[in-house]
């Protein structure tokens, strides 16, 4: 594989996502130049192109892969237009960082992993940016070291303080407990076998018709079981957490950072927004990883088979949701290229 200098990085989709990470790759991280952008919206990626040196605005990922600068792709747009530009990707044989999900569903998913399977060689970062967050971090290296021994379970909680319009009760599954359904199977380094969903009465702070909040439990091939609560209408804030249940104690993060204060008879301290404050390090951290091996023409972190796996994990979550029973998660066997 080529190794690069100064990577120019094509960023696909330039909505929230996308436009933060132009800034990240033009402000924050080294190694690399927003040399392309694209968006279907004409206007957007203009604005967007704006005032970035050597930058092209485009509304055609293929021609924006095309151009000669570009030496790697940054997926941002919506999950169901992920394979069209995974595939585009691999036609020119561009690395790609592509945001979670891979792909919106497990045969899609597929067709990606075969494609890139095809190439002979990885190609594929996907953007589970909560494995370079210095909690999960943390808390990986201890269960890995068998600090506490065995891990028995996990019990997680994705607090969220409102949803964007239209969000449903399968996008509850798919783009926030994907965060879970990567995490779970990091963490134990155990695929996840079966799912289950329980539906508690909804908040009357939920939009109609969204079952909110909802436990979803996992179990998984070494027999741990893993609940979380999924809770995105809370109203007061953005909370991530995770207990690790071992053999000879407990670990815990996600407890909200920043100044914790005691005063006139109360103790507390403020509760992150969003998503884009939590994980703002593990964003950088993951762009700045991804540019790196990158640019030593290696790939690593999340690939097309834990894209896949969390693809599988969400279908089997959705219909675990619609019927109310367990759901068995169905999976290729692994194929050598992601071992
Ligand atoms: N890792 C995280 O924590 C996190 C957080 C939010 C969103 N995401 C993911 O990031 C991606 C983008 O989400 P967002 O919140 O920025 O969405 P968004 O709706 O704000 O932006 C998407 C942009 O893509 C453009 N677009 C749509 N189809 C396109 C296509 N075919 N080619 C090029 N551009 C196209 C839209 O015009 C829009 O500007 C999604 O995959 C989402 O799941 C990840
Ligand atoms: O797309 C967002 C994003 O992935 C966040 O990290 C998650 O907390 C939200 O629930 C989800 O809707």
């Amino acid at each position: 594989m080529t190794s690069y200098g100064t990577l120019g990085v094509a960023v696909i989709g330039t909505g929230r996502m996308g436009a933060d990470h132009v800034r990240r790759i033009n402000e924050v991280i080294s190694g690399a130049r927003v040399a392309a952008v694209v968006d279907l919206d004409e206007a957007r990626v203009k604005t967007v192109a704006d005032g970035i040196d050597g930058c092209t605005p485009y509304t055609d990922p293929a021609a924006a892969m095309a151009d000669p600068g570009v030496d790697a792709v940054l997926i941002a747009s919506p999950g169901p237009a992920h394979e069209a530009a995974l595939l585009g990707a691999f036609a020119r044989d561009l690395p790609v960082l592509c945001e979670k999900p891979l792909t919106p569903d497990p045969a899609s998913a597929l067709r990606v992993l075969e494609a890139e399977r095809a190439l002979g060689h990885r190609r594929v970062q996907v953007g589970f940016m909560r494995r370079y967050d210095a909690d999960y971090r943390a808390l990986k290296s201890l269960l890995d070291r068998g600090t506490y021994g065995r891990p028995l379970m996990l019990h997680n909680k994705h607090r969220n303080a409102d949803t964007p319009p239209g969000f449903t009760n399968a996008m509850m599954i798919h783009d926030s407990v994907v965060h879970e359904i990567d995490v779970t199977r990091w963490l134990l380094d155990e695929e996840i076998t079966a799912v289950r969903v329980l539906r508690p009465a909804p908040t009357g702070n939920a939009p109609e018709g969204l079952s909110d909040p909802q436990l979803i439990l996992f179990e998984t091939a070494g027999g741990q079981v893993v609940d979380t609560e999924l809770f995105v209408n809370c109203g007061f804030g953005y909370q991530v957490g995770c207990e690790a249940v071992c053999e000879g104690g407990t670990a815990r993060i996600g407890d909200d950072h920043g100044v914790f204060v005691n005063t006139g008879g109360r103790w507390g301290g403020a509760i992150t927004p969003g998503f884009v404050e939590r994980f703002e390090d593990a964003y950088d951290r993951q762009v700045q990883h991804w540019v790196d091996a990158t640019r030593r023409g290696e790939v690593e972190g999340p690939s097309c088979w834990d894209g896949y796996a969390a693809a599988a994990v969400c279908a089997a979550g959705v219909r675990a949701q619609e019927t109310g029973e367990r759901v068995a998660v169905e999976l290729i066997e692994r194929p050598a290229l992601y071992r």
